[in-house]
């Protein structure tokens, strides 16, 4: 299923295997390509529910973009076909599923096993980033596990190219820096934003400004109301990282790079990543 194959898929190209999973506007299924019995994960999405979302230009651009993206860390979108009411996407397969299905099973993580995770995802976002795109949808539901553990970036159907800043709310607020809450100008400092949001969500097993009603959240956010409870016991340099990257003021935030260089990372990520 090489990118060179720019060919006119069809279902008929696939055999359709278990459901992987579903999501808001459709499921996933493995399968496996005919020809050249490649195994890959695909998505099914019905036309009606993306034109009543009027999400189309959102999908559009999460092809163009994914169709330039080649990185480890990123689960690659080999390409995608559609019939008279469906659109499929060809997904690189992700055989240890879902991160957010392990981190529920285990509560939360070591601090090597999340400090490994964060590492790679900076990696990832330095890479990204360094394309002018910016993901704004980093968290767990959107993490998936490859076959060697490593953590793979899923879903970039809410990327920009960082020239155009639009975007509507859906989903969760907890993973959305002050500027986005605000609906200010945002760039890519958004992703360390979250990614300061999913470290913390790693070791303590809720994200920081979780709360019962939308608002109350909303606040924690803009505040950056930020507390440490005292269980599970994490380290005092985790929480230094976590705390400059929820920072307000989004210049203020660590950079990327400087994260890689972070005592904590450098002391608990396993150099694979
Ligand atoms: C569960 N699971 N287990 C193993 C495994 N291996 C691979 N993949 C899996 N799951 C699929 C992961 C995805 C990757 N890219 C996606 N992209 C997307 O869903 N895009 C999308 C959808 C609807 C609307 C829009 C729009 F229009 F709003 F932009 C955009 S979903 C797997």
């Amino acid at each position: 299923v090489s990118a060179g194959e720019q060919r006119r898929w069809t279902l008929n190209d696939f055999d359709i295997g278990k459901p992987l999973g579903r999501g808001k506007f459709g499921h996933v299924y493995l399968a496996r390509e005919k020809r050249s019995n490649h195994i890959v994960a695909l998505k099914v999405l019905f036309k009606s529910q993306l034109q009543q979302s009027q999400v189309e230009h959102q999908l559009r651009r999460e092809v163009e973009i994914q169709s330039h993206l080649r990185h480890p860390h990123i689960l690659r979108l080999y390409g995608y076909f559609y019939d008279q009411k469906r659109v499929y996407l060809i997904l690189e397969y992700a055989p240890k599923g879902e991160l957010y299905k392990e981190l529920q099973k285990c509560k939360h993580f070591s601090e090597r096993r999340a400090a490994t995770y964060v590492a790679s995802l900076a990696r990832a976002l330095i890479y990204c980033h360094g394309k002018h795109v910016i993901h704004r949808d980093i968290k767990p539901e959107n993490l998936l596990i490859g076959a060697q553990g490593e953590l793979k970036i899923a879903d970039f159907g809410w990327s920009v190219h960082t020239f155009n800043r639009r975007r509507t709310m859906c989903g969760t607020l907890d993973y959305l820096p002050p500027e986005m809450v605000e609906s200010t100008e945002h760039d890519a400092s958004v992703d360390i934003w979250s990614l300061g949001i999913l470290c913390y969500e790693f070791l303590y097993g809720v994200p920081p400004f979780e709360a019962k009603e939308h608002s109350d959240t909303y606040r924690r956010i803009v505040q950056v109301d930020l507390k440490f409870p005292p269980k599970p016991i994490v380290s005092s340099v985790a929480k230094d990282l976590i705390s400059q990257m929820l920072v307000k003021d989004s210049t203020q935030r660590l950079p990327l790079h400087k994260l890689l260089e972070h005592p904590w990372i450098v002391q608990n990520a396993e150099p694979s990543g």
